[in-house]
């Protein structure tokens, strides 16, 4: 439906958490590729639901960031479904979505459905905490980019510093291992500079809390990466 292989750019709004009309508004209409509804904790479907028409108001894609079964709702352009790769529990990886799938299986429209291989790496996030992850050394995660690209057949591969910014020559590392999975980069996107430097090895670069802490500074982000 929406040519993903030119995407750039994504917002990343958390329905648990609020922000004002006038804002979503420039978010909305900013130019960025795509907005992804989600977050860690206190994801609800009545919280989904209000930024889903809100969002709709526009014409910019949406995308659901599946955190768990009881949100999930039609409506979204696409559903993003997370693996974390470097959790030490298979729950994690793959249990909690077999356990959707066994569920739902039967009703799942699968040109909708992606899933995202995670890695994530700043052991500080909540994100990490609650999928009980080990941090990998920069050898273990480039195999992890590699397993994504070459064993897994993945179409994106997220590389999550969530409210950290991380260390562009990793990224570049493993964005040299992926040719036809998409590399995701996450976390800690403040302002223009910080967007273009990820925005280098990054095929698609994700700005969250920043939206929250400084939106006209994340509004920027937008420009910086699509010259
Ligand atoms: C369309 C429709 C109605 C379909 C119905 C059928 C259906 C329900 C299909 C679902 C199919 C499916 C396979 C679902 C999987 C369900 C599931 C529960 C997956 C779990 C995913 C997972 C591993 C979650 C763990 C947490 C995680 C990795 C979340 C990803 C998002 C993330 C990294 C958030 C970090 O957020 P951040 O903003 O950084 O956090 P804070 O700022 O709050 O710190
Ligand atoms: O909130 P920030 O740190 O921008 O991270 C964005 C996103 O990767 C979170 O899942
Ligand atoms: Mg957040």
């Amino acid at each position: 439906m929406y040519n993903m292989e030119e995407w750039k750019h994504v917002f990343k709004l958390d329905p648990a958490k609020d922000l004002p009309d006038d804002i979503l508004d420039q978010i909305c209409e900013s130019g960025t590729d795509a907005i992804i509804v989600g977050g860690t904790d206190n994801v609800t479907l009545d919280g989904v639901l209000q930024l889903l028409s809100y969002i709709r108001r526009y014409t910019v894609p949406v995308i659901l960031e599946i955190s768990n079964i009881e949100s999930v709702t039609p409506g979204f352009d696409y559903y993003f479904v997370p693996v974390v790769l470097n959790s030490n529990h298979k729950k994690w990886l793959m249990d909690i979505q077999h356990e959707a799938i066994v569920e739902y299986g039967d009703v799942i429209n699968w040109e909708e459905m992606f899933a995202e291989g995670y890695c994530i790496m700043n052991p500080e996030s909540k994100v990490y905490e609650l999928a009980d992850c080990k941090l990998p050394t920069e050898d273990e995660a480039i195999a992890y980019a590699r397993m994504a690209e070459h064993l897994f057949r993945l179409p994106f591969f997220y590389v999550e510093y969530s409210g950290k910014f991380g260390d562009p020559k990793v990224v570049k590392q493993m964005k040299n291992e992926l040719k036809q999975t998409k590399l995701i980069y996450g976390g800690g996107i403040s302002n223009k500079q910080q967007a273009e430097e990820m925005s280098e090895y990054a095929d698609i670069i994700v700005v969250g809390n920043a939206i929250y802490e400084n939106p006209k500074e994340a509004l920027k982000t937008v420009k910086a990466v699509k010259k």
